[in-house]
């Protein structure tokens, strides 16, 4: 009988023999590919840490005591040690969330993906506990590609403060966020880790120890208790033990025996230790292995057995922005890019191939990116700085004070923008067209196709002393959208057919298909339609007020959160104009969206073509005074 399917909770782990507990590794191993091929997800990193799991939840009491995990992307294992080993909806509607989630289990804590955060949450929990006087064991894993962070490093400064509170540090050290990852701190890991006579002894031990089993065991106890003074003395101090925190490792983190030893040392430590562990990411499954791009960091649905994608990749927007990018990045030697860890999803891979010079990895440092490019700007320069909507929330600060006060030409690229799914409610890029509403100076272009994205992009790099911003959609690009004529800056994209038209309907960005929909059905009950893009959303373009004049009521439509957004923009610019036309915003509602499709996400929100028609013409009815809905039965079965 498996084994696997015998644990419904980490104490079931703490009966299992060596040999099981390796069976069991290699059972969720062959668990994970055999899932996460079919439905898509973080099947590498996933990979990296079934031993570490496995041992964690050995050593630790869960959830008396606290397991913490940094991004949260690689907490599959420990879902599966924690009574959830239904994986067939994983990341999908009703199914388990691929992060953690306290609705799902007593076991998680922290549901947010946004990295560098673990160390926050660690030190504020043992300070609790430190207060309250609980005795709750505290055990925060990060990647050394969270450890980039800034965050990680402020939580560490208070941590490294208190020499008699507990908190255990489990560095997860794979050496990659997605590629290599980069700067001093992973240089000081690689120091750490490729001691070689540190290596060599640790090795040729094991080795010898493998050989003797009868001795072996309490010698390589014994060693391991004397490794600490032997590293010190073959391997230099490390900057953890500068900081003043207790360091163990480096740990071979596919060696179960070796980790809980660690572990358990660590967890007998009165005050803040740090394990740092080697992983291999994608462990175990040779495609991930061999992958040099990212070790499958994220995955669609592949063929289990070679790693080939299922569906071939289409355009996408990321793509038709990369290649523009190289076209700019020849055409003017001032532009450089900037990525903070995410080079390939953001699509600066053939930028940074074609000019290595010109590009610059900040690690998962977005506050930083964003104030680096500040400098950048001043020092003559134009940077491109492509990251997900949702992940320069954190940078808002030094978009403000650092790029938008100092009027520095500097290009946002928003990558993921709108409602993106299955990443669950802390990847969804709803809130920069809100956020970004009060920057000064601040420029926002929202582009509805491909073409679009390119002129606008080239629009933006244009502009030397203010920030700029191109925001567009996850995945694949829509079908490009024609303007009929344009107005002001904007685009008309869809004509009334009547000089007192109905409705002035601003479609923005990606959502240009929809709202031309939502036009057609709104023809259907004789409500006559203006479509227009407004192209660049802020400021809101002068043509605006007058254009809205000339209908009955405006509707605006965005993939962005309701408050704030576009929808507000426009709405203020017309009472500042005096144009007293009704106005009808339509976005994402200012809550958190649980994970599934980005097709269910906007059903679910009322975002879709028959829900707005369905809406608009109840308010041009109400204006008519003939509101009836059994006029909207056409638009009702649309819907259905
Ligand atoms: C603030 C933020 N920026 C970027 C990301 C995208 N991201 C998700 S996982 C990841 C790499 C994490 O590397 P590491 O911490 O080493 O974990 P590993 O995947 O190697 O286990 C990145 C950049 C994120 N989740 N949060
Ligand atoms: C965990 C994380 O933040 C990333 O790995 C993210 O899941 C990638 O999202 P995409 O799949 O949209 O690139
Ligand atoms: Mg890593």
């Amino acid at each position: 009988m498996p084994l696997l399917t015998r644990i419904t909770g980490p104490r079931d782990l703490d009966r299992l023999t060596p040999e099981e507990l390796d069976r069991l590794a290699q059972e969720i191993r062959t668990f994970l590919v055999d899932s996460v091929s079919k439905t898509g997800g973080h099947l590498g990193p996933n990979l990296g840490v079934v031993e570490l799991t496995i041992a964690l939840h050995r050593v630790f009491d869960s959830p008396a005591d606290r397991v913490l995990w940094d991004t949260g992307h690689q907490a599959y294992v420990h879902k599966l040690l924690t009574g959830r080993q239904d994986f067939s909806r994983l990341r999908g509607k009703g199914g388990l969330s691929g992060y953690p989630s306290r609705a799902e289990s007593e076991h998680d804590v922290i549901e947010n993906s946004h990295a560098s955060t673990v160390l926050g949450w660690a030190d504020g929990l043992a300070k609790a506990n430190q207060l309250l006087e609980r005795d709750q064991h505290v055990v925060a894993v990060i990647g050394d590609g969270a450890l980039t962070g800034g965050m990680a490093w402020e939580a560490l400064n208070n941590i490294a403060e208190a020499k008699d509170r507990p908190l255990v540090i489990v560095v997860n050290d794979n050496e990659r966020s997605y590629a290599p990852t980069i700067g001093g701190l992973a240089n000081h890991l690689a120091t750490l880790r490729t001691t070689d006579g540190y290596e060599r002894f640790l090795a040729r031990t094991k080795e010898l120890l493998d050989r003797t089993p009868v001795v072996g065991k309490p010698l390589y106890e014994t060693l391991h208790g004397a490794k600490k003074g032997l590293k010190d003395f073959i391997a230099p101090q490390g900057m953890f033990e500068d900081l003043g925190l207790k360091y163990v490792g480096p740990i071979d983190g596919h060696d179960i025996e070796a980790l809980e030893s660690a572990l358990t040392r660590a967890k007998r430590f009165n005050g803040p230790v740090i394990v740092h562990c080697l992983t291999e990411k994608g462990r175990g499954y040779e495609p991930a292995e061999q992958d040099e791009a990212d070790r499958f960091h994220g995955i669609g649905p592949i063929h289990p057995d070679t790693g080939l994608p299922i569906k071939a990749a289409a355009a996408s927007w990321t793509s038709v922005f990369g290649d523009e990018m190289v076209k700019l990045g020849r055409e003017r030697e001032d532009i450089v890019a900037i990525t903070a860890a995410m080079l390939q999803p953001v699509g600066l891979k053939k930028f940074a191939d074609a000019f290595p010079d010109r590009i610059f990895d900040v690690g998962i440092a977005e506050q930083h990116a964003a104030v680096s490019a500040a400098g950048l700007a001043t020092g003559g320069l134009h940077p491109v700085f492509a990251v997900y909507a949702t992940f320069l929330n954190r940078a808002f600060d030094q978009v403000l004070m650092d790029v938008a006060l100092h009027r520095c030409g500097v290009t946002f690229v928003l990558d993921r923008a709108g409602v993106t799914g299955d990443d669950g409610a802390s990847h969804n890029g709803m809130w920069d067209m809100s956020m970004l509403q009060v920057v000064p100076g601040l420029s926002i272009a929202a582009p509805r196709d491909a073409e679009q994205l390119r002129a606008q992009l080239r629009e933006a790099v244009q502009v030397e002393d203010a920030p700029t911003v191109v925001r567009y959609s996850k995945g694949v690009v829509g079908p490009a959208v024609p303007a009929v004529r344009r107005v002001g800056g904007m685009d008309v994209l869809r004509e009334p057919g009547t000089d007192r038209p109905d409705v002035l309907l601003v479609s923005v960005g990606a959502l240009a298909p929809m709202c031309l929909e939502i036009a057609s059905l709104l023809d259907k009950q004789g409500i006559s339609t203006t479509v227009v893009d407004p192209r660049w959303v802020k400021p809101v373009d002068e043509a605006m007020a007058p254009l809205a004049e000339r209908h009955r009521v405006v509707v605006t439509v965005e993939d962005n959160s309701r408050v704030g957004g576009v929808g507000s923009a426009v709405s203020q610019s017309l009472r500042d104009a005096g144009v007293d036309v009704p106005l009808r915003d339509f976005g994402i509602p200012p809550r958190f969206l649980d994970h599934a499709s980005r097709a269910e996400v906007m059903t679910e929100i009322g975002l879709t073509a028959p829900d707005i028609a369905r809406q608009v013409t109840g308010l041009v009815s109400k204006l008519d005074g003939r509101y009836d809905r059994t006029e909207t039965t056409e638009v009702e079965a649309a819907r259905d």
